[in-house]
């Protein structure tokens, strides 16, 4: 209901802190439990707060609180409200909190039961999360397995909208000045060339995803590993991401991971077509992973 407010205020002085949950972009993420009552009963929370000392400033802070409060997806990780401290000086966001953490912990700690058919379940949650997000002309840019969280057995969410950038009216892609500490591995060739980001450079991001989940977030067979077993170890610094492009344009790509269904190997690959354009849509994407799923 629009009447409803959606942010709450939640008051620092009931907040419990309980454990560290990790770094994220800008920021760290605390387990808490938000408890005015203070009896014990009140829900567990994830607080992530603004790193003081890093040069991202309140600005990029309140942008991406802006950009998770507008999002209303199943497959997105909730927004909350935000937490004041030290008289309005410092804010939090605060989230939802996922139990079973992101989804690569939950990959190494279930191997054993979680099947293909259950990775083509969560391929085709993120891909709706992904669907929605370019409905509302957000480019995430930071997509990868350790960004997504796990809610149930059942169900996964994207999170993280640390990077997240609306791609302006006028145009089909979204150019960043400042291109910070990137993932390289999870990036599309034009985002490392020219800083370009757009919908297909997600796709291309999304197809990283899915071999680590049809890798079952295997750390000998992570993408930085593979990719960097091909360009040789001796690499450094600027020239990793110009070699890691040379070998792109040769079209060497991530090789099928031990396991993995032909046709969901092939549909990756058309993920990593070299100009944005060869890239499925999201839809297209999505109809491919439910009609695999179907068989
Ligand atoms: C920076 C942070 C905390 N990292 C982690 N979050 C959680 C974690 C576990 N449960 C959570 N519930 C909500 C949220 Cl926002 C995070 C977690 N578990 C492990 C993490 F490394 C995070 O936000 N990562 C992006 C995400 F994994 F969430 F996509």
């Amino acid at each position: 209901p629009s009447h409803q407010q959606d942010q709450s205020v939640y008051e620092e002085r009931h907040l419990r802190y309980i454990s560290p949950l990790g770094k994220g972009n800008f920021g760290s993420v605390e387990l808490c439990r938000y408890d005015p009552l203070g009896d014990n009963t009140g829900e567990l929370i994830a607080v992530k707060k603004l790193q003081p000392n890093k040069q991202s400033n309140l600005e990029d802070f309140q942008k991406e609180i802006n950009t998770i409060r507008s999002l209303h997806c199943d497959y997105i990780v909730k927004y909350r409200g935000v937490c004041y401290s030290m008289g309005r000086l410092s804010m939090s966001l605060v989230m939802e909190y996922l139990p079973h953490g992101s989804l690569i912990g939950y990959l190494e700690k279930n191997r054993q039961h979680v099947n293909n058919r259950r990775m083509l379940l969560f391929a085709s949650q993120i891909c709706k999360g992904l669907e929605y997000l370019q409905s509302m002309r957000y480019v995430h840019r930071d997509l990868a397995a350790r960004n997504i969280l796990v809610a149930s057995d059942t169900l996964v969410k994207i999170a993280d909208f640390g990077l997240t950038k609306i791609i302006p009216f006028d145009k089909e892609y979204y150019r960043v000045t400042h291109p910070g500490e990137s993932p390289i591995f999870w990036y599309a060739p034009e985002s490392i060339t020219e800083s370009k980001f757009s919908h297909k450079s997600d796709v291309w991001s999304f197809g990283v995803v899915l071999h680590e989940l049809f890798s079952y977030c295997e750390h000998n067979c992570n993408p930085k590993r593979l990719y960097m077993q091909e360009l040789g170890n001796d690499m450094q610094g600027l020239s990793i991401s110009m070699h890691l492009v040379d070998i792109l344009k040769d079209n060497w790509r991530l090789p099928a991971p031990p396991l993995c269904p032909p046709r969901i190997y092939s549909m990756m690959t058309t993920c990593w077509g070299y100009s944005a354009e060869e890239r499925p849509t999201f839809s297209t994407l999505g109809d491919q992973i439910e009609t695999s799923i179907q068989d």
